[in-house]
C-alpha cells in the first residue's frame, strides 16, 4: 500500500482527506502538535524518516483577520512551510498536493478566474499563500497546488458553524450580499484529493502545476446563509432561523478587504484529471446531514 503524509490533519480538510484515504493508502498524520510547520527542521527529519509517496499539506494559517497582525506566523505556515517540505519531498522522490485560496486574487475580474490570471492578494494572508505557492514551486518537487474556495464542513472554524451556532442566541443576521464564491465542503475536498491520488504516478507527477478546485455554481454568502437556515430546517422541524439580512461588504467592517469576485473556474483540473465537484448545494446537504446525525 502506497503512504501518504497528510499535515494540518486535525484541521477541517486534513481530518477529511486522512478519513478518506485511509483503507485504500497508509496514511500518517499529523498536527500541530506532532509536526509544527514553522519548524523547517522537524518538516525534514518527519519526511525523512517515514519516507512517504505523496504528502498532502492541508496545514495552514486560516485565521483571515488575525494574519494582518499575527504576521510571523502566517508566514512560517503558509510562505515558509511549503518550500521546506517541496525540498524535503524532493530528497525522498514524493509528489506534493497542496491547498491554496481564492484570495491570491483581489476579486476584481468579472468573470471566473483562471489558473493564469494574475494574483493581487489584498490581504497578508492572501499574500502568505501565493508565497507558499511559489516557495512550493521553486523547490522543483513534483507537485499539484488546489486553489479552493469558502472551506466549511462538521467541524472547526468555519461560516455554516458560524451561522448555525448564531441561529441559536439571534433574531437577526446580517450577511454581504456583493462578495460571490463556491463554498466547498471539507469532504468535497477530501474526495478530489483522493480522484488526484488514484491518478497514475507519471500522469500526476508531469501535470505539476496550479489547478482550481471548488464547488460547482456559486453564491454570495447571503444567499449561502438562507440556503444553510432552509435546509438545516427541512431536517430539524423544530429549527427557528433567523432573519437573514443582506448587506453591503461595507456594513459589515473586518480588518481586511475580501475580495468580491470569488470564483475559480475549474476547467483545467477537469479536463487534466477528469475531476469536477459536485455542486455546493450537494456539499451543504453531505454536511448537515453529517451534523443532524451527531
Ligand atoms: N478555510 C477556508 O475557507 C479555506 C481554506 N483554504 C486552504 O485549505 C487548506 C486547509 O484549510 P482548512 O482545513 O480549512 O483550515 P483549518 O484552519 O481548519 O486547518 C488548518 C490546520 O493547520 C494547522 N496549523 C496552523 N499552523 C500550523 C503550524 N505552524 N504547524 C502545524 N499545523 C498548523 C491548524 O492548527 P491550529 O488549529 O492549532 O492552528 C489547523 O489544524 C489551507 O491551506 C487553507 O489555506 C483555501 C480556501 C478556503
Ligand atoms: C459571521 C458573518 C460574516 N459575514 C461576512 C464576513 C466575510 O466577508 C464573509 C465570510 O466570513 P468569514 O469570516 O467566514 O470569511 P473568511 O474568514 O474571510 O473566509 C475565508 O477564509 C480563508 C481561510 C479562505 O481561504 C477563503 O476562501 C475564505 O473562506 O461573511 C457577514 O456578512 N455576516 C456575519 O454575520
Amino acid at each position: 500500500m502506497n503512504r501518504v503524509l497528510v499535515t494540518g490533519a486535525a484541521g477541517q480538510v486534513g481530518a477529511a482527506v486522512a478519513a478518506q484515504l485511509r483503507g485504500s493508502w497508509e496514511v500518517i498524520a499529523h498536527d500541530r502538535a506532532s509536526l509544527d510547520l514553522a519548524d523547517p527542521a522537524r518538516i525534514a527529519a518527519v519526511v525523512a524518516e517515514t519516507r512517504p509517496d505523496v504528502i498532502v499539506n492541508a496545514g495552514a494559517y486560516t485565521a483571515v483577520d488575525r494574519a494582518e497582525t499575527d504576521t510571523q506566523a502566517a508566514l512560517a505556515a503558509n510562505s515558509v512551510a511549503p518550500g521546506a517540505i517541496g525540498i524535503a519531498a524532493k530528497h525522498v522522490g514524493a509528489v506534493v498536493i497542496h491547498f491554496s485560496t481564492d484570495y491570491v486574487f483581489d476579486g476584481t475580474k468579472a468573470t471566473p478566474y483562471v489558473e493564469s490570471d494574475p494574483t493581487s492578494p489584498v490581504s497578508v494572508y492572501g499574500a502568505s499563500k501565493l508565497t507558499g505557492e511559489r516557495a512550493l514551486a521553486a523547490s522543483g518537487v513534483p507537485h499539484v497546488i488546489l486553489r479552493t474556495s469558502w472551506v466549511y464542513g462538521p467541524r472547526g472554524k468555519n461560516f455554516l458553524l458560524t451561522m448555525l451556532n448564531a441561529a441559536k442566541t439571534r433574531e437577526e443576521v446580517r450577511v454581504v450580499d456583493d462578495q460571490r464564491g463556491a463554498p466547498t465542503s471539507a469532504l468535497q475536498l477530501a474526495r478530489a484529493t483522493q480522484a488526484l491520488l488514484a491518478q497514475p504516478a507519471d500522469k500526476l507527477r508531469s501535470a505539476t502545476g496550479v489547478y482550481h478546485c471548488s464547488a460547482a455554481g456559486d453564491v454570495t454568502w447571503f444567499d449561502f446563509t438562507r440556503e444553510i437556515y432552509e435546509r438545516w430546517g427541512k431536517i430539524n422541524p423544530g429549527f427557528r432561523a433567523p432573519r437573514v439580512v443582506p448587506i453591503p461588504s461595507s456594513e459589515y467592517p473586518t480588518p481586511v478587504k475580501r475580495p468580491a469576485n470569488s470564483r475559480l473556474s475549474n476547467a483545467k483540473l477537469q479536463e487534466t484529471f477528469r475531476i469536477a465537484l459536485e455542486p455546493w448545494e450537494q456539499g451543504l446537504d453531505e454536511t448537515l446531514a453529517v451534523l443532524a446525525s451527531a
